[in-house]
């Protein structure tokens, strides 16, 4: 039986979130930003192992609650995340099957719920090709002209947020994030790398909550969204 494997790239500096702190580490809710997204990791019973992307500057990974916990391993971050995650593949393949699920999901995502992690796991482990998180877009979406004004209105019918977890097969997402690295294609995300195959990736609904912490302002509304789910320590 196939088993399942996260994914944590975490080796960002958090630009655009200014500070010095690269965001993964600030306190959230009493616990860091990465603990609060590795404890649902940790403690899914159907994750076998965890690999955190870390970067090479890093001095903060060894202060947080789970460095010496026996289901984390570290692998080297990368200049991209595409390279991160890329590395993280090669870490597991020492010890994992190409056909085993990989989770890829930020470590700067640390509202994820358990309900959406499981619903993920549950729709996809049957599927052909895999898939992710994500949530249809809600607004009028508009395309900017190089003058900051609008180009286009795009149709939103079928457009969607693209969230994490992204699960694939090992075997497939690394032979797909190699192919698209070799092609010079910095994927922002795994599925465009399995799309680049000529693949489908399933998406799969999940919560609005569940927010890449980015800028300044997301950081009070994840405090809030953890409250709300009653996980603040
Ligand atoms: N070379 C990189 C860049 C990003 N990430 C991780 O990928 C996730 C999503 O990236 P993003 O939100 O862009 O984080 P940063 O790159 O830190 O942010 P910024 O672009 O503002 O610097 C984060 O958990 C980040 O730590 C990574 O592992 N390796
Ligand atoms: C993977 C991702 O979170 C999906 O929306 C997003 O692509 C990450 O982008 P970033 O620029 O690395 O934050």
């Amino acid at each position: 039986m196939a088993r399942l494997w996260a994914i944590i790239p975490a080796a960002g500096v958090g630009r655009r979130m200014g500070g010095t702190l690269p965001k993964q580490y600030l306190d959230l809710a009493g616990r860091t930003v990465i603990d609060q997204t590795l404890h649902g990791f940790i403690e899914h019973p159907r994750i076998v192992g965890i690999v955190v992307a870390l970067g090479a500057e890093d001095g903060y990974w060894e202060t947080t609650a789970y460095a010496a916990h026996p289901k984390v391993q570290r692998a080297p971050g990368g200049a991209e995340r595409c390279h991160s995650v890329l590395n993280a593949l090669t870490v597991l393949t020492a010890q994992a099957d190409a056909e085993d699920w990989v989770l890829v999901h930020d470590a700067a995502r640390p509202c994820l719920r358990r309900s959406d992690l499981d619903q993920l796991i549950n729709s996809l482990l049957d599927d052909p090709v895999g898939g992710l998180l994500g949530i249809p877009v809600r607004d009028t979406m508009k395309r900017a002209g190089a003058d900051e004004r609008i180009d286009a209105t795009v149709e939103r019918a079928h457009l969607w947020h693209a969230y994490t977890p992204q699960m694939f097969r090992l075997g497939l997402l690394q032979r797909a994030l190699d192919s698209a690295l070799t092609a010079g294609d910095l994927v922002t995300d795994d599925a465009s790398a399995i799309e680049r195959l000529g693949l489908a990736p399933r998406l799969i609904e999940g919560h609005a909550d569940n927010i890449k912490i980015t800028r300044a302002e997301d950081l009070p509304l994840a405090q809030f969204y953890l409250q709300q789910q009653g996980r603040c320590v």
